[in-house]
């Protein structure tokens, strides 16, 4: 065992243009980790709290890097993130921010793996990890909180839940993002990107569909597998807390109509993934739905459950969704993300590993799914920050 010697903080860039957290661990016999928070803009409610960089990182090096440096083990990853909450000592990580917390349980988990000299997906998973890969949820469309103008809809996701390899779905789903285009050009619709990637272009959720519904159908047909549909609704950002209704433009649903809504869209195009489709604090309503469509379906909780394994209880003693989205950077740690992958496994609940549209070239997240046997990633289809999760997917692939 080798104790961490040193912890480093300093300010990088996102792929937002923003500032966030990028740490690195050094431990005693010269092993090294590097890892930067990513950030959120339709956050939920109750996720930890990310703090002005600046400001994560005064407060990480006074509080926190004092009881990790020649106090922890590398590869005692408890310990590490036991040592966060200590210093930090709020549930929600606002001392010290969550977005150092995480960099810092992130980059303490690389060295971790890097003085043992293992992969990180076999330091997080052990050497009896399933031999299951992740299928890749890939963005093609979108709009909500990441492009103005654009769906109602934050995202419309590609899953080739066919594909008999992980590069075959990474594969899959850059090439549903390009029919996407084509069929656009097609139609004469003009269309930049969001903040994930995916195109953001001026046409209702109703063409989206019929977009995203042509362009998965011609790829399935060019592949030979079968490549679904999936959504993340982000409800909460359309729910209108004053008036009970979730505003799609001019026109609005009740919860009522809206649970109906999202269950005709499940038959219609055979989803097989719903994130988020209500609002965060409705988890009646999660749990109507899961009702009439979880058979068929996934409904995940993301800012609903924020991986929170408290809030998950709440659900799972609810019925609430049956299936959890997982970012370590909403609960501040890898240790409380694994904890809450176990407890929703034990549940029957689905983890799905997850980017936030702020991201960076760090690809830890490919890591965390491989080593929980995630059935699924989102982490976007096209792009440098998102290719970076997706081309590490590859490669662990092809070594393991
Ligand atoms: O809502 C989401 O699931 C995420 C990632 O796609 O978006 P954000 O990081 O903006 O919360
Ligand atoms: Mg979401």
């Amino acid at each position: 065992m080798t104790l961490i010697a040193d912890v480093s903080l300093r300010r990088i860039l996102d792929s937002r243009g923003n500032g966030t957290v990028e740490a690195e661990v050094t431990t005693d016999n010269g092993g090294f980790g590097r890892a930067a928070a990513p950030s959120g803009a339709s956050t939920g409610e109750y996720e930890a709290i990310e703090l002005e960089p600046s400001e994560a990182i005064a407060k990480a090096r006074e509080l926190a890097v004092p009881r990790l440096v020649g106090e922890v083990f590398a590869g005692d990853q408890r310990g590490v993130d036991q040592a966060l909450h200590g210093a930090d000592s709020t549930d929600d990580f606002s001392k010290i921010g969550a977005n150092s917390a995480v960099a810092i349980s992130m980059a303490a988990a690389k060295a971790g793996a890097d003085t043992q000299g293992i992969p990180l997906y076999q330091h997080l998973g052990g050497a009896f990890r399933g031999r299951n890969f992740p299928v890749p949820l890939g963005n093609v469309v979108g709009g909500g909180e990441h492009a103005a103008d654009a769906t109602h809809i934050q995202e419309f996701l590609a899953a080739p839940v066919g594909a008999p390899s992980v590069a075959d779905a990474v594969f899959a789903n850059a090439a549903v993002h390009q029919e996407v285009h084509d069929i656009l050009t097609e139609r004469g619709i003009a269309a930049g990107k969001g903040d994930e990637g995916a195109w953001a272009p001026s046409v209702d959720d109703a063409e989206a569909f019929d977009i995203v519904a042509e362009a998965t159908e011609r790829v399935e047909d060019e592949f030979g597998f079968e490549v679904r549909m999936g959504l993340d609704v982000a409800g909460a950002e359309l729910y209108d807390n004053e008036d009970g209704v979730y505003s799609y433009g001019d026109r609005t649903r009740d919860t009522a109509e809206q649970i109906d809504y999202i269950a005709d869209l499940v038959d219609e195009y055979d989803l097989v993934y719903v994130e988020d489709p209500l609002d965060e604090n409705d988890y009646e309503a999660f749990a109507d739905l899961t009702n009439q469509v979880g058979e068929e379906t996934l409904i995940c909780g993301d800012d609903l459950f924020v991986t929170n394994t408290d809030r998950l209880a709440e659900g799972i003693e609810q019925g609430a969704a049956n299936s959890i989205l997982i970012k370590p950077n909403q609960i501040g740690t890898l240790t409380d993300a694994f904890d809450a992958i176990e407890l929703a496994v034990e549940n029957g609940y689905a983890p799905v590993v997850s980017h936030r549209s702020g991201e960076t070239e760090d690809a830890t997240i490919a890591h965390l799914a491989v080593a929980t046997d995630a059935p699924f990633i989102k982490t976007g289809a096209v792009g440098g920050e998102r290719t970076a999760k997706l081309n590490e997917l590859i490669r662990i692939e092809d070594n393991a």
